[in-house]
């Protein structure tokens, strides 16, 4: 709902296709959705990072770093959940705005939240990145130890356990983190994005 009224849009003189122009490559938002412990965070961490090596302006915005400052405010409730999502996906729209490729790491555990993102967005500039991994084996790894938190009773409505996720049905890539190196993770993205012309590069 827009609470504000007698508000108009100032358009910018410098465009983003200008910016990309200036970046020599596309911008665009890679959107990681998957349970928690799937690896969301540590591929689009190496992924910036190759991406960052061939001279790509990137930004990342990660669900644990954003929930201490911007949506410090919200929490795990359905509704929390949907509000964090909407933000972050205006915050994207601005970043790609800006020029940049933009990663985003969050469980975003809802098919319409992250299809309201999609929406905001022009053709092509949303890439759904399903970080697929099952649950028995986030839960072994549990790099927080946060599920054996949820087994003591002492976290509800931990997604996966007792609070829904629901899988991408047409996500443009899927990385299977189970079956997958890291390594062989981050190449399928870089692939996807030069074939798709987003980078430079042969192939
Ligand atoms: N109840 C509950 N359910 C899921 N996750 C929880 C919960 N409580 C805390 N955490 C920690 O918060 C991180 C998820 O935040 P997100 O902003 O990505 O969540 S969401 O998209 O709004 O669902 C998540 O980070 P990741 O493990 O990186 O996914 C957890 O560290
Ligand atoms: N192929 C893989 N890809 C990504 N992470 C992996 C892989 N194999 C094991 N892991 C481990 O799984 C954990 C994933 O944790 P994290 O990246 O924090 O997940 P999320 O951000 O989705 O909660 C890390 O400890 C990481 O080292």
């Amino acid at each position: 709902m827009n609470k504000s009224t007698n508000i108009v849009w100032h358009q910018s003189s410098v465009k983003k296709a200008d910016r990309e122009n200036l970046n020599n490559h596309k911008s665009a938002v890679l959107w990681f959705t998957g349970l928690s412990g799937s690896g969301k965070s540590t591929l689009s961490s190496a992924l910036e990072s190759e991406l960052f090596s061939i001279g790509t302006h990137t930004y990342r915005l990660d669900g644990d770093n954003v929930r201490h400052g911007l949506n410090k405010n919200l929490g795990f409730s359905p509704e929390d959940r949907t509000e964090n999502i909407r933000r972050i996906g205006e915050v994207s729209k601005l970043m790609v705005d800006a020029g940049l490729i933009t990663l985003t790491a969050f469980i975003s555990p809802y098919r319409e939240d992250r299809d309201r993102v999609r929406a905001t967005l022009a053709q092509g500039e949303f890439i759904e990145i399903y970080v697929k991994c099952s649950l028995d084996i986030c839960e072994v790894r549990d790099p927080k130890g946060l599920y054996k938190k949820v087994r003591l009773g002492e976290i509800n409505n931990f997604t996966g356990i007792d609070a829904p996720y629901e899988e991408p049905l047409h996500p443009e890539i899927i990385v299977d983190t189970e079956n997958q190196t890291l390594e062989e993770s981050v190449q399928m993205i870089i692939q996807y994005l030069k074939e798709m012309q987003y980078i430079k590069g042969t192939s």
